[in-house]
């Protein structure tokens, strides 16, 4: 395959409210490669991600995932595909099913994509947990073992790329930096992508390689995460650079 994993480009999304949530946003992740989405809350990055994922339709622009035209593509050729881009949400209380225990969760996922459920004990112990969370719903785990089943479950499927919206912003901070490392171990042992959302800028400058900056539905700055932390160009850049709070724990 040449060229990105994930392209996007010109994406333009307003909901019925009359809320513009994007307004033209380019952005490229190639494999192996983690770029972080930043921005405050309600600039769009969330409604980015979905549009990426084809949970939301585009008002215009494109979408090519390892060179398919992901928004033309037909609703069963697209069921295959999914299991190439996965997605970690912000809240695994809600993302998780309740009535599922863990190992089902994860179980689902694998059968909806023809794999074999045997795995299950394997992806879970990858993420750190054992048999007597398999068994647990989500109801039982903490917040940070209920975000590894979600991890789990999205890397069921050997995806190529994953989206996370905001993975461990419902986490204490001493948690989220050991979800930081599993993720930063899993992408070192798989090669997977991610393209992250965050508010958070200390997390982003751990995980990311390049980052984009939204606001108001458009990207008004991008470069690798190093560069632009240290030389922000753009005042917005620098005023959310100048409200980090940071990380704690051992990180990636
Ligand atoms: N389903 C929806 N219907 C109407 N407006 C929406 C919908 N989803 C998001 N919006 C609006 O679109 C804008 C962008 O929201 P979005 O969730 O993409 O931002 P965000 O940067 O991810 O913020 P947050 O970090 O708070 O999730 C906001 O003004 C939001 O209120």
């Amino acid at each position: 395959m040449s060229g990105p994993l994930l392209e996007a480009e010109g994406l333009v999304k307003r909901f019925p409210s009359g809320t513009l949530a994007v307004d033209g946003v380019d952005l490229t992740v190639n494999a192996g490669e983690t770029v972080g989405l930043v921005g405050e809350s309600g600039s769009g990055k969330s409604t980015t991600a979905r549009l990426v994922l084809r949970l939301l339709r585009p008002d215009a622009g494109t979408v090519r995932f390892a060179g398919h035209d992901l928004l033309r593509l037909p609703e069963r050729r697209m069921r295959q595909l999914r299991a190439r881009i996965q997605f970690v949400p912000q809240s695994p209380r809600t993302s998780l099913n309740p009535r599922l225990r863990a190992g089902e969760s994860v179980a689902f996922n694998l059968r909806a994509h023809g794999l074999p459920v045997s795995r299950v004990p394997e992806l879970l112990e990858r993420v750190g947990l054992g048999a007597e969370h398999a068994a647990r719903y989500p109801a039982q785990l903490s917040g940070g073992q209920a975000q590894r089943v979600a991890i789990a479950r999205a890397l069921a499927t050997e995806p190529d790329l994953v989206v996370c919206d905001e993975p461990v912003s419902a986490l204490d901070r001493s948690v989220q930096a050991r979800v930081l490392n599993l993720l930063a171990r899993l992408q070192q042992e798989t090669g997977v992508a991610y393209l992250f959302v965050s508010h958070d800028l200390a997390v982003v400058e751990h995980l990311c390689d390049r980052a984009l900056v939204m606001r108001e539905g458009r990207v008004v700055e991008r470069g690798p995460t190093r560069e632009l932390w240290r030389s922000p160009r753009h005042p917005y850049t620098r005023s959310l650079l100048a409200a980090v709070r940071p990380l704690t724990g051992e990180l990636p």
